[in-house]
């Protein structure tokens, strides 16, 4: 277990009407929570207050990071790593929280404290049942458990959080705050896959998209930048998994990640964007089994597959000491950005701000100066000076669109939209 100490709040942004479930209808409750402060990144500036005390769990499928959050600073966080891998001391999930449950017990903070308003866990898929932040019930883990095949190695590890977490606190009121939630607007054009109707809506394929709650996040920060919630925002979330969306006026219109988080952008192991063809072509010419495809894609690919390293990180520095596969590994992955960075462009028709966020977007200068090259004709141009010292806004004076550096916050917004379902709930 790793990153105890409470440390002071990170960045947050300013009251303004965003719809972060993605309901259509949008969700003005989420307005009544505190989320107030400046985009003056790693200065500890002062972020709205919570109004309550909210155990967020994000249980991965190898790991479950967890925080503790009250009025507007961090009590306590970590992350329980190697879940369920071989050699592990951690078998499972559930020894997993147990184990975080125990960690918080010995801080003076444990779950059975009476200060403790909420438990809100990352659900990874809530398909087209769950679009927005949802009180748990039976009913609700039932609804999340027909979901598995559709996220199979994130919801069990989701389930077995809530399991465990309403064992040990059966009074204290659990929400689910899912993935896909925030793009449930996205239309029709965007979210269809063009293949027969029925076997599409009989087994569920279609678009859902991913990482919501941080696209939520940063696109309602991007906006501030841009003098307000009706602005057109690219946000660029790149972390192990990456993924892009276009944002217009609170609401996702699009989306790179897919009916699963393999789609779209090259990732740190997975390949995104391929001809499905290559799958038939590997299992049918290839004689690999559906298992052994699911591995290279989801595993073995990305920039790990393209040159070893699947740590942004590393993969800098081989490219500065002139390495072929990391450049070439560093030039597929921002070629691709690149791709993106247009055709949400023309899906927007205007853009407002490009917000970079995730470990590689918040820290990699070089990503974000190479992927928004030679887009000066769009208004598009990074300044070099800002951009080395990794300022909040690295646009170059004069352009349209304003390029900027947004730290994420995901347990943040799970932690604020889980009290909005609480203060709906008791509004009745
Ligand atoms: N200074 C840095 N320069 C380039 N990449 C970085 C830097 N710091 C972290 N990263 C990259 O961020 C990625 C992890 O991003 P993160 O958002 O933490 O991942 P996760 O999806 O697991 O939440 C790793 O590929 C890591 O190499
Ligand atoms: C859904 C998904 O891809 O999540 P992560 O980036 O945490 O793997
Ligand atoms: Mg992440």
């Amino acid at each position: 277990m790793s990153e105890r100490a409470a440390r002071p709040a990170g960045p947050s942004g300013r009251n303004c009407d965003v719809n972060s479930s993605g309901d259509p209808s949008r969700d003005d409750d989420l307005d009544d929570v505190g989320d107030s402060g400046d985009l003056d990144r790693g200065s500890g500036s002062a972020r709205g207050d919570l109004p309550g005390r909210v155990l967020v769990l994000n249980s991965g499928s190898s790991s479950v990071k967890y925080r503790l959050l009250s009025g507007a600073g961090r009590l306590a966080s970590g992350t329980v790593e190697r879940v369920g891998e071989p050699g592990s001391p951690v078998p499972g999930h559930r020894a997993a929280l147990e184990a975080v449950a125990d960690r918080l017990a010995a801080d003076g903070l444990g779950l059975d404290s009476p200060e403790l308003t909420a438990i809100g866990h990352r659900v990874v898929h809530g398909g087209t049942t769950f679009t927005r932040p949802t009180l748990i019930t039976d009913e609700v883990v039932g609804g999340i458990e027909a979901l598995i095949p559709l996220a199979p190695l994130h919801n069990p590890a989701n389930l077995a959080g809530i399991e465990v977490a309403r064992r040990l606190r059966p009074d204290l009121p659990q929400v689910a705050v899912f993935d896909t939630a925030f793009h449930a607007t996205i239309p029709p054009a965007a979210s269809a896959y063009a293949i027969d109707r029925e076997v599409a809506a009989r087994l569920g394929v279609r678009r859902y998209g991913f990482h919501g709650t941080s696209h939520a996040y940063v696109s309602r920060q991007a906006a501030l930048l841009a003098g307000g919630p009706g602005a057109n925002v690219i946000v660029l979330h790149l972390g192990n998994g990456a993924s892009a969306s276009a944002v217009s006026a609170g609401r996702c219109v699009d989306t790179s990640m897919g009916m699963t988080p393999l789609e779209g952008l090259v990732m740190g192991t997975r390949s995104g964007d391929l001809d499905p063809a290559v799958v038939l072509y590997l299992a049918r010419t290839g004689g690999m089994s559906l298992d052994e495809i699911d591995a290279l894609l989801n595993r073995r690919s990305g920039m790990l597959g393209l040159c070893g390293d699947n740590d942004m990180r590393a993969v800098t520095e081989r490219v500065a000491a002139g390495d072929p596969d990391a450049e070439l590994a560093m030039s597929v992955y921002c070629h691709r950005l690149r791709k993106y960075v247009g055709a949400y462009y023309a899906v927007l028709g205007t853009v407002d701000v490009i917000a970079f966020t995730g470990g590689v977007g918040e820290n990699s200068a070089l990503v974000r100066e190479r992927a928004l090259a030679g887009l000066g004709a769009l208004g598009i141009a990074v300044d070099p000076v800002r951009n080395a010292r990794g300022d909040t806004l690295i646009s170059a004076d004069g352009g349209a669109v304003r390029v900027a550096v947004i730290p994420t916050d995901e347990e943040f917004e799970i932690a604020r939209q889980t009290l909005a379902v609480i203060s709906r709930t008791n509004r009745g």
